[in-house]
């Protein structure tokens, strides 16, 4: 048990503020907006599912589903993770981006679907290994996957405290203007990461609908995002950004 005076001086120390919880000048995530019951319950259930995804590889048709549904799980489970670990005054259970809104939700089960008919009815075609095409594809997709993921992770530590899953209308006192590591390379490396991502997934799949689809509805998602996002980061950092944003490009085509 604490003596009386640690436990005075604790609660001295201790700040609470939309950027976390401050004690003894170190930040920790609000409890309130973590609930340990459910972020455990995620945790569990994320590695459940990477962990069924990977036990069923040896008994399936089409192994590039199980990847695709690995991948997926890792993602969310990264979200959450490096938000936690870089960013813990912001850290949230929404961290994990599971309720990444309808689109989200209906291009992947979109893309399982089209994964799921192709494979049963031409799953001859629908292999990595029937043609050096197919083999090209795919490994080019697992390539873009793995990539994509790295640079979003590493979007995500870089801009630490600067980094928020909504795009900010108003300025923290926390953040300042990230131009160095991988944003010095490219202007949004998350959101190229994950454009990137989502393709290799397609590619990896073998699915020429959803990849078309995925390319034209993640397009238009990033370039009004990216348009929207630079409005505010102006008004934040005025001819700093504007510098920035000249030398530095995107690195999604035509953005
Ligand atoms: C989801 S994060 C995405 C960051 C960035 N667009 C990217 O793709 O890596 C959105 C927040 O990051 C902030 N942001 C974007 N670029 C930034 C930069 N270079 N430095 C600091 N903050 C940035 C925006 O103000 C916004 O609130």
């Amino acid at each position: 048990m604490l003596a009386e005076s640690e436990t005075l001086d604790d609660q001295d120390s201790t700040e609470t503020s939309d950027l976390g919880v401050v004690i003894k000048g170190k930040v920790y995530p609000h409890i309130e907006k973590n609930p340990l019951d459910e972020i455990s319950l995620a945790g569990f259930c994320l590695g459940t599912f990477v962990g069924i995804s990977s036990a069923l590889v040896p008994y399936s048709h089409f192994v590039n589903i199980n990847l695709y549904l690995i991948a997926i799980g890792l993602f969310h489970f990264l979200e959450f993770y490096v938000t936690a670990r870089f960013n813990p005054g912001k850290v949230t259970k929404d961290s994990f981006l599971f309720n990444n809104g309808r689109a989200y939700l209906f291009s992947h089960i979109l893309a399982i679907v089209e994964a799921v008919i192709e494979s049963t009815l031409f799953p001859q075609w629908k292999s990595s290994f029937h043609s050096q095409t197919n083999l090209l594809i795919s490994t080019l997709g697992l390539i873009l996957l793995i990539s994509g993921q790295y640079v979003r992770t590493a979007a995500m530590v870089t801009a630490g405290k600067s980094f928020s899953h909504q795009v900010k209308t108003s300025q923290n006192s926390d953040h300042s203007l990230v131009t160095d590591g991988i944003y010095g390379k490219l202007r949004h490396p998350s959101y190229f990461g994950y454009f990137w991502w989502a393709l290799g997934t397609q590619l990896l799949l073998l699915n020429p609908f959803s990849f078309v689809i995925f390319a034209v509805v993640l397009w238009k998602f990033f370039d009004s995002r990216i348009r929207y996002e630079e409005i505010y980061l102006l008004q934040f950092f005025g001819k700093q950004y504007s510098d920035y944003s000249r030398n530095v490009g995107v690195g999604i085509p035509f953005m």
